[in-house]
């Protein structure tokens, strides 16, 4: 039990009936998931409007309701606040409800298209390796120490968010790396939160179905470093061209990274090998398992960091000679026939790209690459024709398939691809919709010495088709088809 009054600090109010001196439960933006004595937080969504349910949720028991406007009739002994933002109303309520745990440890968020799990990760994993306990919210999973927790979302709602910080606390835990999605700092899921650091990766095009435009997308992203206060550091990738506008307007301290251009922070790759990649930083030279120079920009933000927040730089790069990939990020199996299929996260076409990229920097060129790639459903459909060229346009092979239709016609989102394609790339190209026979189809044509990449899925361990989640692992399928090829 908490007192509303208590809980409303700082949110501003415009109107209220009733009392607000009372005690309440829980804070629940959900009608359906309200209990006795709650307060209900109506949020104007996507697809419905929550203010449509405030009878309801009083109905189950609300004692206090949070809202933009008065679309209802108001009932005897419950309490109204009128606010002009009701998500951020949210955000700053769920801080105080658990006594803003993200002032009382450092926070770091990331923020940008891509690498934003693999920093938080790798964040979580170096620092952990140095003896502190770590938090991570992250899209693949979410970490309280060593306890696992399954992740929703990139970045959670700010209710979730707070709750986790709070345990984070509760169990001692003395850093955070959290990942700062577009949609959440949209929704304000991270507004109230005070973070010690913010990280920018870079800026690509994604997401252009729920951002109206691509300027929209980069001022939302840079509104994250705006609102960071002026004891946290910035950090931002400088050679990226929007880096330097990322922290235009912050208060935050300001420190760049770069592999090209000058910067607080530089790396220069030495050598590259499927294996990993030597590095040199400040004359000192590192081996590290990841591959790619994406990964590379990845791992210059993640030593930068460590530094700001204090941790010795022999110590560091140490620990950076140790770091594991990430799950679903450039993980690879090699068959006994001696095929390599990797299985990659990208689901952008900046990404895919990089990826393929990488790729093509490591081979011989006497191997056939084969990417096997989709794009998901009800998500920016002006990705779907430009993944598709450049699965066509770096591969010997492209094999289009399915990645999450969820409730699209999983053969229109393959025509949407299917558009993309340059005519003289068309005889490299096939289109099988279910992507268990595109993995197959892409071991059965490949000999030993090439390259397979699955592109999309990551560490997703489903297939989403008309909103029922089926098991499906990209790795688990092509170790499969490994070993039945082996068999005949
Ligand atoms: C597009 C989007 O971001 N949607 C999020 C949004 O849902 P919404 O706006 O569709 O909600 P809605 O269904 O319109 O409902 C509006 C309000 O009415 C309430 N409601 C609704 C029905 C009802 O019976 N009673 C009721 O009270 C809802 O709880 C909500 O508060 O608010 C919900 C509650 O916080 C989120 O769970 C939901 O995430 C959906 C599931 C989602 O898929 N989001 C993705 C796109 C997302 O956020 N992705 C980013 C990562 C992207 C990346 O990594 O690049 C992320 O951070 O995960
Ligand atoms: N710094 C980078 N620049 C470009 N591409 C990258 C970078 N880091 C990772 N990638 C590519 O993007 C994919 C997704 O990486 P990661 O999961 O770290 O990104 P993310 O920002 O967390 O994505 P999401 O928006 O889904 O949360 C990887 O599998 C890889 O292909
Ligand atoms: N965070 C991204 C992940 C996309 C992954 C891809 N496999 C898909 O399902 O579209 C999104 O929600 O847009
Ligand atoms: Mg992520």
């Amino acid at each position: 039990m908490k007192n509303l009054q208590d809980i409303l600090y700082k949110v501003a109010i415009k109107q209220v009936f009733g009392n607000t001196n009372i005690e309440v439960n829980e804070l629940v933006f959900d009608s359906r998931k309200v209990g006795k004595g709650d307060v209900f937080i109506a949020q104007k969504g996507v697809n419905v409007d929550g203010h449509l349910y405030v009878d309801k949720a009083i109905a189950l028991g609300a004692k206090a309701i949070i809202c933009e406007g008065f679309s209802f009739d108001r009932k005897e002994g419950v309490t109204y606040v009128r606010v002009s933002d009701a998500n951020e109303a949210l955000a700053i309520m769920a801080s105080n409800f658990y006594e803003n745990p993200s002032t009382k440890f450092p926070i770091v968020g990331v923020t940008g298209t891509n690498g934003k799990t693999t920093i938080a990760s790798l964040l979580y994993q170096l620092f952990t390796k140095a003896g502190y306990k770590v938090g991570l919210l992250s899209t693949v999973k979410i970490l309280v120490g060593d306890k696992e927790y399954k992740a929703t979302h990139t970045t959670p709602d700010s209710v979730t968010i707070n709750s986790y910080l709070d345990m984070m606390l509760e169990a001692g835990v003395e850093y955070c790396f959290m990942e700062v999605s577009s949609h959440g700092i949209h929704q304000k899921r991270t507004e109230g939160l005070s973070f010690a650091g913010g990280i920018f990766t870079n800026l690509s095009h994604d997401h252009l179905d729920y951002h109206k435009d691509f300027a929209e997308y980069r001022n939302v992203k840079k509104k994250f470093f705006d609102e960071l206060p002026k004891s946290a550091f910035a950090l931002t990738n400088i050679d990226d061209k929007n880096g330097s506008f990322m922290l235009q307007n912050t208060q935050a301290k300001k420190y760049s990274y770069a592999l090209k251009t000058m910067a607080d922070f530089k790396v220069k790759i030495l050598e590259k090998q499927l294996s990993g990649t030597l590095i040199s930083i400040d004359n000192t030279e590192v081996w590290t398992k990841l591959i790619g120079v994406f990964n590379i920009y990845n791992l210059t933000a993640i030593i930068a960091t460590a530094e700001l927040l204090g941790l010795e730089k022999l110590e560091i790069l140490t620990i950076v000679s140790q770091l594991e990939s990430v799950n679903g990020r450039f993980e690879y199996v090699i068959s006994d026939d001696g095929v390599t299929a990797i299985v990659d996260y990208a689901h952008t076409p900046d990404a895919l790209k990089n990826v393929l990229e990488t790729i093509n920097d490591i081979r011989t060129n006497n191997e056939k690459v084969i990417t096997v790639v989709g794009c998901g459903g009800d998500r920016d459909k002006t990705k779907r024709p430009r993944m598709a060229h450049i699965a066509a346009h770096l591969s010997n092979q492209a094999i289009f398939t399915s990645d999450n239709p969820r409730t699209e016609d999983p053969q229109s989102i393959l025509d949407e691809m299917e558009a993309g394609i340059s005519p003289e790339h068309y005889n490299k190209t096939l289109t099988i919709i279910n992507r268990q026979q595109a993995i197959k189809t892409a071991c059965k044509l490949s000999d030993a010495g090439d390259i397979i990449l699955i592109a999309g899925k990551g560490h997703e361990s489903y297939q989403e088709i008309n909103g029922v989640r089926t098991h499906f692992k990209d790795l688990e399928e092509v170790t499969n088809c490994f070993n039945q090829l082996k068999k005949k």
